[in-house]
């Protein structure tokens, strides 16, 4: 496989981090028993550098595994906030999160170009057949201390196929180690994995399954992102990076899998058998100790890895981790394309990290909006019903909050304003509770309503004047309240007065 780039070869990433100053390499030894999820996880807290765990206690004699935690968190210094991501996709550290998430988007209406299959490849350096590994001797990490096992599966990207052969579907779902061959993993019936193995639980067949980690970094953010049921994310991958991702064969199943991947688990998940999964500490911050649910049990029959290969690894809670920068992020330009496909006019989406992305702001063209002559109860309607009643993009989406031009929908700040001041709490909101609800949300899943629908609602800030194509007021700000000639005259003498730059 010749596929060397950072955005197609996941050992390059890391090499670039290196290169771009946003990787902490640790070679003294870390305990992959809660102390590498510590390190992970403050690190997200406080948007420093990656960190790569070289010296793991319990690797095998070969090395095998290090660890690279949070591969898709944020860096620190504003001007390249999004860098780390940037990555992912080949574009410059300095890209906005509306270039990643447009670049993204940008196969939403090109054509897909299918992976390239090759003989062989870097991931198949080393192979463990059944009984030559144990993985309850893999450096599996405890990753907050009340999950209810270790959750060697967060970043890998699960690759199945329909039983027709027709559909293969990339994405990512957790799981953790069961005992010495099986891991057992979390599978919603909505989400791809959940709708694919249905097809072959239905055939009373176990469903073959790979998971690739450390899968190439564009590969990665289409698995994380929840494009048409039946669209091949492999396809989504070639289309925005510009070529077709080389991939090679398993060993015990018909899937293919990225050549360049670091590690390889092959198996079957079972039509039957569930065991325990969870808790997990997740994305909206909380774990709740104690609260195991049954899940389908993964059988692992085949490993193989890269030489010195690196586990990628989430220790996901509190913002900001790659449930909010992927997740969330991705979610959201999805939810935004639903609505420019179903003509109704949003120009830009994002899901706060601040909401620990229960929200989506879609920001509305006004002048669009006025040409459809529609009044806010109508509108809110049109969007709510699209999003949280006909796509499964919707799901784990809350509340999708309506804002005009003047709103920087990147910045909470912005958001705060708006929401605060011009959606009037009920008269200007539209009310869902007859649709699918996200069970992870502490107040669902954990909450006084029921656990799995409702508890959903479509917030409208904007003014009565927006719905006519303008805004009849101004902000009282400087941005908004003086003459742009005023704001550059007094931005040019600004530090000269002694004020901070
Ligand atoms: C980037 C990331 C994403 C997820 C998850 C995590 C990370 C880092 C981890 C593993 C850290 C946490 C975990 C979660 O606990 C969060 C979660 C999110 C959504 C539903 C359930 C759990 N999770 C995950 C997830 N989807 C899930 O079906 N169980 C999952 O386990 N997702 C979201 C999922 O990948 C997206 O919805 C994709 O669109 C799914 O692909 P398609 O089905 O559309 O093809
Ligand atoms: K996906
Ligand atoms: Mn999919």
């Amino acid at each position: 496989s010749n596929q060397t780039e950072p955005h197609l070869n996941f050992r390059a990433f890391v090499e670039a981090l290196k290169q771009d100053n946003d990787l902490v390499e640790i070679n003294e030894e870390i305990d992959p028993h809660l102390e590498a999820g510590a390190v992970i996880r403050k690190a997200c807290e406080t948007d420093d550098k990656a960190q790569l765990f070289n010296n793991l206690k319990g690797a095998h004699p070969d090395g095998f595994f290090r660890i690279l935690g949070a591969p898709a968190s944020l860096r620190h210094d504003p001007k390249q906030q999004w860098g780390r991501i940037a990555r992912h996709l080949a574009l410059p550290p300095t890209a906005s999160m509306k270039d990643i998430l447009d670049k993204m988007l940008s196969a939403s209406h090109a054509k897909p170009i299918p992976p390239r299959i090759v003989e062989d490849g870097p991931v198949k350096e080393n192979k463990l057949r059944a009984g030559d590994f144990d993985l309850n001797t893999l450096p599996a990490p405890l990753l907050h201390q009340a999950d209810g096992g270790k959750f060697i599966q967060t970043m890998g990207m699960d690759i199945l196929q329909s039983p027709d052969g027709k559909w293969t579907n990339w994405s990512i779902s957790r799981a953790m180690v069961l005992d010495s061959n099986n891991l057992v993993g979390l599978i919603v019936p909505t989400q791809h994995i959940g709708l694919i193995h249905k097809m072959w639980s239905d055939q009373g067949k176990d469903t073959p399954y790979a998971i690739a980690f450390g899968a190439p970094p564009a590969a990665i953010m289409a698995a994380s992102m929840p494009i048409p049921d039946g669209v091949s994310e492999a396809g989504w991958t070639g289309a925005i990076s510009g070529q077709a991702l080389d991939v090679v064969k398993c060993e015990t199943n018909d899937l293919y899998v990225p050549a360049n991947a670091e590690i390889v688990f092959e198996g079957t998940i079972c039509a039957t058998r569930r065991e325990p999964e969870g808790p997990f500490g997740e994305m909206h911050g909380y774990v709740f100790p104690g609260d195991a649910k049954p899940e389908p049990v993964f059988k692992v029959n085949m490993i193989t890895y890269r030489h010195g290969a690196i586990l990628p690894v989430s220790s996901c809670g509190r913002i900001t981790d790659e449930t909010h920068t992927m997740l969330g992020a991705l979610c959201a330009a999805e939810i935004g394309q639903l609505c420019r496909d179903a003509d109704i006019p949003i120009s830009d989406a994002f899901s706060p990290f601040e909401t620990q992305v229960t929200w989506v702001v879609l920001k509305v063209d006004i002048k669009k909006l006025a040409s459809m002559s529609i009044g806010p109860q109508e509108f809110r309607q049109k969007v709510g019903d699209l999003i949280f009643l006909h796509n499964k993009a919707g799901n784990v989406i809350h509340r999708l909050m309506l804002v005009g031009p003047d709103i920087d929908i990147y910045n909470f700040k912005d958001v705060a304003y708006a929401f605060t001041t011009r959606c009037r709490p009920s008269h200007d909101e539209t009310f869902y509770e007859d649709c699918y609800g996200f069970n992870l949300i502490p107040y669902m899943g954990h909450g006084f309503g029921p656990h799995d629908r409702g508890g959903k609602v479509v917030s409208d800030a904007l003014m009565p004047s927006e719905y006519k194509g303008e805004q009849n007021f101004q902000q009282a700000s400087f941005l908004h309240s003086y003459p742009p000639e005023l704001q550059e005259s007094v931005n040019a003498r600004w530090s000269k007065w002694g004020f901070r730059d």
